[in-house]
């Protein structure tokens, strides 16, 4: 290419990003006056909702359905997940509680789900993220539920037997873990590998296969062993590219988890209820009497309704020994006719049941 075709491309360029910016900006405006409108609606008493997650899918989706390339859909999704981002803090700066510290997967998923626009609180705990909802100092909190290769976060459902939340949306992210070292490290002499129990389980087989004699400490997240790491000449930890970019550690292996597809799935909780949007997820708990039958009864709704149950997860109910819990979660909305009238036949036979949320299917 010439010099002289590279300068007229990026005369057009300059000329394309003086467009975006004048419409980026129109848009703001735009958010800032939805935000007034809402003000200016509310019934006395009622507080604002600024924050609308069904607004944001359906907003997300209609430009993945436009877009015509070259930038892929998620790409585009996502350049316009910030816009929004940043459009919303003009009506309402959003407070994030996540699973932290800093550099988790959990603050990626907060940030893959809200934008960067937020401002996010990294908790200790997941118990801790729900307490910090429940007291009102954050408007969310992002906790991890389900990976696809190590299974369910206890800590995650049975923080929701005690606390009253709505799950108000969901995200899924792609998990990569790294092997990362220190600028101290003495690589032929790694003696221990810190990383969260999660995280040592799912890269068990590269352990097994790399590093079989070498002590696994599991610690309270991937950032925390990154942090340790820093320190340490003789070790090493299992985190992602966050918390390596964070603590500014090397990768000496990457892609090491045993499933190529290994996914996290997060939850957003909060107190906000969401309507529909016509491609939703419900999450319940249900107790049953400990019974012969009492599980099939309890699916047998689902079933005969046609609802797609999206997954079932049994805890300890904690208020009886060998008492027991299910976490089910299926496609449709509290509100839709059809899955009210399953509801209402599930709780005939239910010792209790509790609908935790509808939310819309994760889009990013
Ligand atoms: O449509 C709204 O209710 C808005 O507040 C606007 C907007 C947007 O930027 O499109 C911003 C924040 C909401 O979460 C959803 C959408």
């Amino acid at each position: 290419m010439s010099e002289q075709e590279l300068k007229a491309l990026r005369v057009r360029i300059d000329s394309l990003d003086e467009k975006v910016l004048e419409l980026i900006s129109e848009r703001a405006r735009c958010a800032q006056e939805v935000a007034r409108v809402k003000m200016a609606t509310l019934a006395e008493g009622e507080v604002p909702v600024f924050y609308r997650p069904e607004r944001e899918a359906q907003v997300l989706k209609r430009v993945m359905e436009r877009n015509k390339g070259p930038l892929g859909n998620e790409e585009m999704a996502r350049l316009f997940r910030e816009i929004m981002s940043s459009c919303l803090a003009l009506e309402q700066p959003l407070k994030v509680a996540y699973l932290g510290p800093e550099g988790t997967f959990t603050q990626a998923a907060a940030m893959k789900h809200f934008g960067h626009a937020v401002i996010s609180k990294p908790m200790a705990a997941i118990d801790e993220v729900f307490r910090e909802v429940a007291a009102g100092a954050v408007n969310f909190g992002v906790v991890p539920v389900e990976n696809s290769t190590e299974g369910a976060v206890n800590h995650t459902l049975d923080s929701f037997l005690e606390h009253d939340m709505v799950i108000c949306g969901e995200v899924e992210l792609r998990i990569h873990h790294h092997l990362l070292v220190g600028e101290n490290t003495k690589t032929d002499s790694i003696s221990r590998i810190y990383s969260h129990a999660q995280s040592l389980a799912q890269c068990r087989k590269w352990l097994d296969a790399h590093y079989p004699n070498v002590e696994r400490v599991a610690v309270s997240s991937n950032a925390e062993a990154a942090k340790r790491v820093k320190g340490e000449w003789n070790s090493a930890a299992i985190a992602g590219d966050m918390a390596a970019g964070l603590y500014g550690l090397t990768r000496l292996a990457e892609k090491i988890e045993d499933r190529p597809d290994n996914s996290t799935r997060f939850l957003m909780i909060g107190s906000q209820e969401v309507p529909p949007t016509g491609d939703d997820k419900t999450s319940i708990i249900v107790s049953m009497s400990n019974r012969p039958g009492a599980l099939h009864e309890l699916l047998v709704p689902f079933h005969e309704n046609g609802i797609d149950l999206t997954r079932i997860e049994t805890r300890p109910s904690r208020s009886g020994k060998w008492t027991y819990v299910f976490f089910i979660d299926f496609a449709g909305h509290h509100r839709d006719p059809l899955v009210k009238s399953v509801l209402e036949q599930i709780s005939q036979e239910a010792v209790a049941l509790k609908v935790l949320g509808s939310y819309p299917k994760a889009v990013l």
